[in-house]
C-alpha cells in the first residue's frame, strides 16, 4: 500500500493500438474514418468507436442524419472493414467450362453450410495494388493461372448494412498453356485452395440446387449466362 505522504505516480496513457499507436499490422488512426466524409449534407458523424481491430476492423459510428422530411435523428451504425476485394470468372468459351474454386470458409460453416466447404469464383483482398492488379495476383495464387486480358463486369457493394467493402468483379478467359502453377492459395495464410473445373451448364445448375452458394460467383456465372462469354441463343444450355 502507498504511505500516505507519498506523491501519487503519474501513469502515462499506453496508448491504444490502432488508435494513437500502431496495432500489430501498423495502423493507427482507425478511429479518425469517417469524420472527412463531405458527400452527403445531411450526415454529421459524431463519433468513432473502436471496438475491433483484432484483424479487419469493426467501429461504431455515431452520426446525425436528416431525415427526408427535414428532422434531424442521432443513429449509431456498426461497420465491419475488411477493405475491398476482386474476384474474376475464369472461363474457356470454346470448351464452356469455368474455373472455380473450394475452400473452408468459417462464417459460412458456423451459419448453416453443412460442411463449409464453398465454390466460389477466384478472389481477394485488393491490399495495397488496384483491382486489376489485385486479381491478377489472386488468380495466380488461386488457381494457378495467369490471366491474360481481364474484362471489368461491375462494382458491388455486397453487403451495405453493415460490411463496407465494395467488390470490383473481372471475367477472363483461361487456358492450359497459361497454366504457372498447382495454385491452391497462400501455404503460409493458411490458405487451403481447390481448383475445380466444371462444365459451365453444370455450374448453373449448381446453383439452382444451392451447391453454388456464393454471391458473387451466383453474380458471375448469371452475368455469364446472361450477356457474358456463355450468352446467346443455345449457350450455356447445352447437354449436362
Ligand atoms: N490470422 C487471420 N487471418 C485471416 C483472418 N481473416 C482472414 N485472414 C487471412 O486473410 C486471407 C484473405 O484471403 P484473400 O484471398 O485475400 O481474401 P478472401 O477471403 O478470399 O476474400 C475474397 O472473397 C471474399 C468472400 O466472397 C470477399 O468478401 C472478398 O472481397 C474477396 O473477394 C485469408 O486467406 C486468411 O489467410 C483472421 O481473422 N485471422
Ligand atoms: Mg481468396
Amino acid at each position: 500500500m502507498r504511505e500516505p505522504s507519498q506523491t501519487p505516480k503519474k501513469t502515462i496513457p499506453a496508448g491504444v493500438p490502432g488508435v494513437d499507436v500502431p496495432d500489430r499490422r501498423g495502423r493507427t488512426g482507425l478511429d479518425r474514418v469517417g469524420f472527412d466524409l463531405t458527400g452527403n449534407p445531411g450526415v454529421r458523424v459524431r463519433e468513432v468507436e473502436l471496438l475491433s481491430s483484432s484483424w479487419y476492423v469493426l467501429r461504431k459510428t455515431t452520426f446525425d442524419y436528416r431525415h427526408r422530411n427535414g428532422t434531424w435523428s442521432t443513429e449509431e451504425r456498426e461497420t465491419y472493414d475488411r477493405g475491398n476485394g476482386a474476384t474474376v470468372l475464369l472461363y474457356d468459351a470454346g470448351r464452356e467450362t469455368v474455373l472455380l474454386t473450394r475452400q473452408f470458409r468459417y462464417p459460412v460453416y458456423v451459419n448453416g453450410h453443412p460442411d463449409g466447404l464453398l465454390l466460389e469464383t477466384a478472389a481477394g483482398l485488393l491490399d495495397d495494388d488496384d483491382p486489376e492488379t489485385a486479381i491478377r495476383r489472386e488468380a495466380a495464387e488461386e488457381t494457378g493461372y495467369d490471366i491474360g486480358e481481364v474484362e471489368h463486369v461491375f462494382d458491388v457493394y455486397m453487403s451495405p448494412g453493415s460490411v463496407t467493402e465494395r467488390v470490383h468483379f473481372f471475367a477472363a478467359p483461361y487456358s492450359a498453356d497459361r497454366r504457372t502453377s498447382d495454385g491452391g492459395g497462400l501455404a503460409d495464410d493458411g490458405e487451403d485452395i481447390e481448383v475445380v473445373e466444371l462444365p459451365f451448364a453444370k455450374a448453373l445448375d449448381m446453383i439452382a440446387s444451392g451447391e453454388i452458394a456464393d454471391a458473387k460467383t451466383i453474380m458471375l456465372l448469371q452475368w455469364a449466362a446472361l450477356s457474358g462469354p456463355f450468352s446467346g441463343p443455345g449457350r450455356g444450355n447445352r447437354e449436362r
